[in-house]
């Protein structure tokens, strides 16, 4: 029978079935500090051992602050935020899991750690206590984000056990515009199906536009899955996929073949399809507080008025209060406070050799607080062996060091109240950048616009 590229990965991985439920096999489980304390905790109350220490890696992002962790965990004021970083540091050494810690260049976001340093590989498992898992699916790898109760069955039995979820193909055909990026295709793709569009399904990401996007651009894709409402993203994994995982590990030649059978059978059934035309999209900006509530830049908010469905005008009634915006307002050319570019979805070098190339011989505009966070220490020590963070300095951008930032209030880095923010995060939810914050996600290139210009700007007129 004709088989996906989900039956393909799942079949490879299970241990055993029972009344609907599978018990799955983790090839790799990613740990950050966050949500690994209570697991942890539960594990040792159980008197269990971890299963497979080789198998779990633990890094140090959602918490950490972006300036000066060569102090390591003496750097973090927050008490809470030090209680969780010290615990993932004790817990990794008594049970023998590898760590990369704060202050070592290998570390920042796990889901731009584990690709970067070769760890996500073709038709293997991977979980992680965080929604953004998806990413890894950019690889062919099927990833889980999964919650703390997970996280110790998996730490204790290095599996997890769940149903088998249905399969969802987007295709996305036809050419991308100038500046229309991975980013603005998620978003082109939240714009029609929703936050709900790909509910409990994992999507298969198809179509030629799919098949021409980087790795980085593969990733930033898969990691917005999750906002689709879909368990996982998935990417069948080709040349791009090779070429990106031989600069990392070498010869690969032995695995190509079946990391290549991997791809959907050309006749498999799919529960569910939805197509997307490249064509049509502009560069996307979000307007309100979910990520499918988003517009080409060059349009106009909605007007609620217009909408016969009562619960969707008061939603967005709700979104445009708390963004401080009024029906059918033109979004390009709205003032913003600041700009942050970084998150797991784009803090990769892509990206910001993308703002780089955008900003060079211009500067911040005056007023604007504007902050460039890569994704790992190495993507930052990349960035500065190839001029780009000379070239955000002089431009007046605060260049820091890797972690997840102003993505999620966790840290140091905060929207203030009021606060207006281009970013390149994945989320634009009610105080999630801070407390009375408003955030426009948008991509690398239309957030380094809006910070040269001071304004929501369309990054083609630049
Ligand atoms: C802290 C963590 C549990 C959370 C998640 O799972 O997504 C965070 O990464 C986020 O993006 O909101
Ligand atoms: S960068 Fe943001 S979305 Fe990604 S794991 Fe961190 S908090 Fe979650």
């Amino acid at each position: 029978m004709a088989r996906t590229l989900l039956d393909k990965v799942w079949d490879a991985h299970v241990v055993a079935e029972d009344g609907g439920e599978t018990l799955l096999y983790v090839d790799l489980h990613l740990l950050h500090e966050v949500t690994s304390p209570q697991a942890f905790a539960g594990l040792v109350a159980a008197g269990r051992p971890v299963r497979a220490p080789a198998r779990a890696l633990a890094l140090f992002d959602h918490n950490v602050p972006t300036t000066d962790q060569a102090r390591g965990i003496g750097a973090v004021a927050d008490p809470e935020a030090r209680a969780q970083l010290g615990r993932l540091m004790e817990n990794s050494a008594r049970h023998g899991i590898e760590r990369f810690a704060m202050g070592d260049p290998r570390n920042g976001i796990v889901h731009v750690v584990a690709p970067e340093q070769g760890r996500t590989i073709p038709g293997s498992t991977l979980v992680c206590g965080d929604s953004h898992t998806s990413t890894h699916g950019a690889f062919g790898a099927l990833a889980f984000g999964i919650g703390t109760s997970q996280i110790e069955h998996v730490l204790a039995t290095q599996t997890l056990r769940l149903r088998k979820p249905p399969a969802m193909r987007v295709t996305i055909d036809g050419v991308a515009g100038p500046f229309v990026s991975a980013k603005d295709l998620a978003l082109g793709v939240l714009a029609a199906i929703g936050v709900d569009g790909a509910i409990d399904h994992v999507i298969e990401f198809a179509g030629p536009t799919v098949r021409a996007l980087s790795m980085e651009g593969r990733m930033t894709l898969c990691n917005l899955a999750i906002e689709m409402g879909a368990r996982s993203g998935l990417i069948a994994p080709d040349d791009t996929t090779f070429a990106y995982l031989a600069a990392r590990l070498g010869d690969i030649s032995a695995h190509v073949p079946a990391w290549r059978a991997l791809a959907s059978d050309t006749d498999a059934v799919f529960a569910r399809e939805a197509h997307v035309s490249a064509d049509a999209l502009a560069p996307m900006v979000s307007w309100g507080t979910t990520p499918a509530q988003v517009v080409p830049v060059d349009g106009r908010v909605p007007d609620p008025a217009t909408h016969a469905d009562a619960a969707v005008r008061r939603a967005q009634e709700r979104a445009l209060a708390y963004m401080d915006l009024v029906p059918g307002q033109a979004l390009a050319g709205l003032p913003i406070d600041r700009v942050f570019i970084g998150s797991c979805t784009n803090s990769r070098i892509e990206d910001l050799r993308a703002v780089a190339a955008l900003v060079d011989g211009r500067r911040v505009a005056p007023g604007v607080r504007a902050m460039v966070v890569p994704g790992s220490g190495l993507v930052r020590r990349q960035a500065e062996n190839e001029g780009i963070a000379e070239t955000l300095r002089a431009a007046g951008f605060d260049w820091r060091e890797p972690g997840c930032s102003m993505c999620v209030g966790m840290n140091p880095d905060r929207l203030a109240t009021g606060e207006r923010c281009a970013s390149t995060s994945n989320r634009n939810f009610e105080n999630r950048q801070g407390t009375g914050g408003r955030t426009h996600l948008m991509s690398p290139a239309s957030a380094a616009a809006a910070a040269v210009t001071g304004r929501i700007t369309d990054v083609r007129t630049l």
